[in-house]
């Protein structure tokens, strides 16, 4: 089985042969202006990872890397059919729904005393035991969490069989590649492995292996094991809040009939054609933002830092689709429930 394309190549080659989902190039230059500004403004920066994010971990230990991979394990499908009927969680007074509720409890568990990211634990965490941890405090249940059961199992057992316990020796291994970390992901723990076929080309979107990357690139500050010298090869994490985010800029366009679906609230499949030319163009749409804000930097005769890449850029979008949410609801995402994002 030839390797599948990896994502940076996989959202190139499915923006060529798109059928209802396009790159706006005048957009992708407009957006590229409005980040130069907020770069600038040391707007975007890797210490907002912490900084802008109450429940990420503050600090660089070993428990905040095994946060963060139980975190990424989890990291899907968070979107509920209704907007005012969603699984939220009450943490320290304040109200967390999506991704945010997931952290939430997971704060929540470990305040309580429970051990929840310790692969020993989630390895054999039963279902009662989780749904304790993820009850809501509203009417409504996380998501999936069928799945998420058997993949906190599955992927505890591989940390404990494979990596001593703790993914702080995955990060070793890595060698401070940001490629390698994510193939050494993907290859080891199936529930990572986000891969497709377009127009008989297999493809690799691998959002939750590279989120764990960006992610520990943020928990790690950079530093140490962390100072990943190859991470603006990882792309922008292709989930369902980002495309959001490039079609309000412009930088990316949906056909009539696409637009229809979606607005209708369309059950896509994980695979579908439309869902992979939402996901790869997304990829390229924001590697071609980021290349055109290094031409913004040369035009400037700056250099630009090399904070400055797909991770930082994706970040800045996801942190706009929830702060803009009103703004961003003009356009629909596209809805799939799979365990990949
Ligand atoms: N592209 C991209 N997708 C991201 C994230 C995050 C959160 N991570 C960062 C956020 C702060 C810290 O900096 C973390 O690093 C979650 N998601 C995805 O969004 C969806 C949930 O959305 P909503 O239903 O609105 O909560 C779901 O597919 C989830 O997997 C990101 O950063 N980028």
């Amino acid at each position: 089985m030839a390797a599948p394309l990896s994502p940076r190549d996989a959202g190139k080659f499915i923006t060529e042969n798109s059928k209802d989902v396009f790159v706006d190039l005048n957009g992708v230059r407009s957006l590229a202006e409005k980040l130069l500004e907020k770069i600038g403004r040391k707007e975007i920066t890797l210490k907002g990872w912490k900084s802008l994010h109450e429940l990420n971990p503050q600090d660089s230990g070993e428990d905040a890397v095994n946060w963060v991979f139980f975190a990424d394990t989890l990291n899907f499908s968070f979107w509920s059919e209704n907007e005012e009927k969603k699984f939220l969680v009450k943490y320290k007074g304040k109200e967390y729904s999506g991704y945010w509720s997931l952290c939430a409890a997971m704060n929540r568990a470990l305040d309580e005393g429970i051990p929840l990211t310790s692969a020993s634990y989630y390895s054999n965490i039963t279902m009662e035991q989780l749904k304790h941890v993820f009850r809501s405090d509203s009417d409504f249940p996380i998501p999936m969490i069928e799945e998420r059961l058997e993949i906190l199992h599955q992927t505890g057992k591989i940390l404990l069989d494979k990596f001593g316990g703790s993914f702080v020796n995955c990060v070793k291994m890595s060698e401070r590649s940001a490629v390698k970390l994510m193939h050494l992901v993907v290859e080891n723990f199936p529930s990572y492995r986000d891969e497709g076929v377009f127009q008989g080309q297999t493809v690799a979107f691998y959002k939750r292996a590279q989120i764990l990357v960006g992610d520990l690139w943020g928990v790690l500050e950079g530093q140490n094991d962390g100072c990943f010298h190859d991470i603006e090869k990882i792309t922008m994490f292709a989930d369902y809040r980002i495309p959001q985010a490039l079609v309000h800029f412009g930088a990316m366009r949906y056909s009539e009939e696409l637009l229809k679906k979606l607005k209708e609230g369309w059950l896509f499949k994980n695979r579908d054609r439309e869902e992979m030319e939402i996901r790869g163009c997304s990829i390229w749409a924001v590697e071609l933002v980021c290349d055109h804000l290094r031409q913004l930097f040369e035009k400037k005769g700056e250099k630009m830092s090399n904070e400055i890449n797909p991770v930082l850029i994706d970040h800045f979008l996801w942190d706009y689709a929830r702060d803009y949410r009103e703004a961003i609801k003009e356009v629909p995402f596209h809805r799939v429930r799979c365990i990949y994002y």
